[in-house]
């Protein structure tokens, strides 16, 4: 292989209860599409999208696997080699929000600790919900794990969840100081957008304000890797890092 040709993965995977929406969730990520029917995953499925992340090719591995607990033996072998997990549940579906914890630590069974988000999903459906805003910052807060809630129905904050986590598994490469503001969920509930801000406080990434925009900071980068002076570069962080 050559120098040009070695590039920055990341193997996340996403979990959560069955009918969260994860897979729509990745569907929506790498393919831009929303189907409104619902096929349940049978062990584990996967798809890619690559995007920039500080002039950096990086390409992000989803790995959607199923909620139903009878596909936990096949799943958590998935979990291996994960380098970032989102925690899914959804608005409408208290269960799953309880099971969030159980998720997690399935997870870390697996991988120890590694970036993390919570999603709330479905927040299109907010009328309806059974949970309410500050239980569910607790629980992140608790759980040391950023909030975003999405929509994956309407496009709200889906490319925010993957722009966060590959920016963080990126820094985590390159060796910088991860500050671990990763792991703070604040409470203002305001706005969309993707604050990669490295302050202590990092506010949750939140679809209630009235006002939400669409987020647009994924970045789809649909092309070969560049061939610069990145290259030494590259070679300094697979140094660190295990390619996929
Ligand atoms: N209203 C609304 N419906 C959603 C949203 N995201 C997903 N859905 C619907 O929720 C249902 C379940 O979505 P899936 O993506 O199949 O759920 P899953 O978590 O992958 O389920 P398993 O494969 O069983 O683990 C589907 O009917 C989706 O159309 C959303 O943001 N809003």
């Amino acid at each position: 292989m050559r120098e040009d040709d070695i590039e920055i993965a990341i193997k996340v995977v996403i979990v959560g209860n069955g009918g969260v929406g994860k897979s729509s969730m990745i569907q929506r990520y790498c393919k831009g599409i929303f189907t409104k029917d619902y096929k349940k995953t049978i062990g584990v499925d996967f798809l890619e999208r690559q995007i920039e992340i500080d002039g950096e090719d990086v390409r992000i591995m989803l790995w959607d696997t199923a909620g139903q607990e009878e596909f936990d033996a096949i799943t958590k072998a998935y979990y291996r080699g994960a380098q970032a997990c989102v925690l899914t549940f959804s608005t409408t579906d208290r269960a799953s929000f309880d099971a969030i914890k159980d998720w997690k630590r399935k997870v870390e069974n697996e991988c120890n600790e590694i970036p993390t988000v919570i999603v709330q999903n479905k927040i299109d459906l907010i009328e309806q919900s059974v949970v309410t805003a500050d239980e569910v910052e607790t629980l992140a807060r608790n759980l040391n794990c950023r909030l975003i809630r999405t929509s994956v129905k309407e496009d709200v904050n889906v490319a925010s969840v993957f722009r966060y986590l590959a920016t963080k598994c990126h820094q985590l490469m390159l060796g910088e100081s991860c500050d671990q503001s990763y792991t703070h969920a604040g409470g203002n509930g305001g706005g969309s957008s993707f604050n990669g801000s490295s302050s202590g406080h990092q506010p949750t990434i939140s679809a209630f304000s009235p006002t939400f925009t669409k987020s647009n900071s994924g970045t789809i980068v649909l092309r070969a890797a560049k061939k610069s002076s990145t290259a030494r570069k590259r070679k300094i962080v697979l140094k660190k890092c295990g390619i996929l």
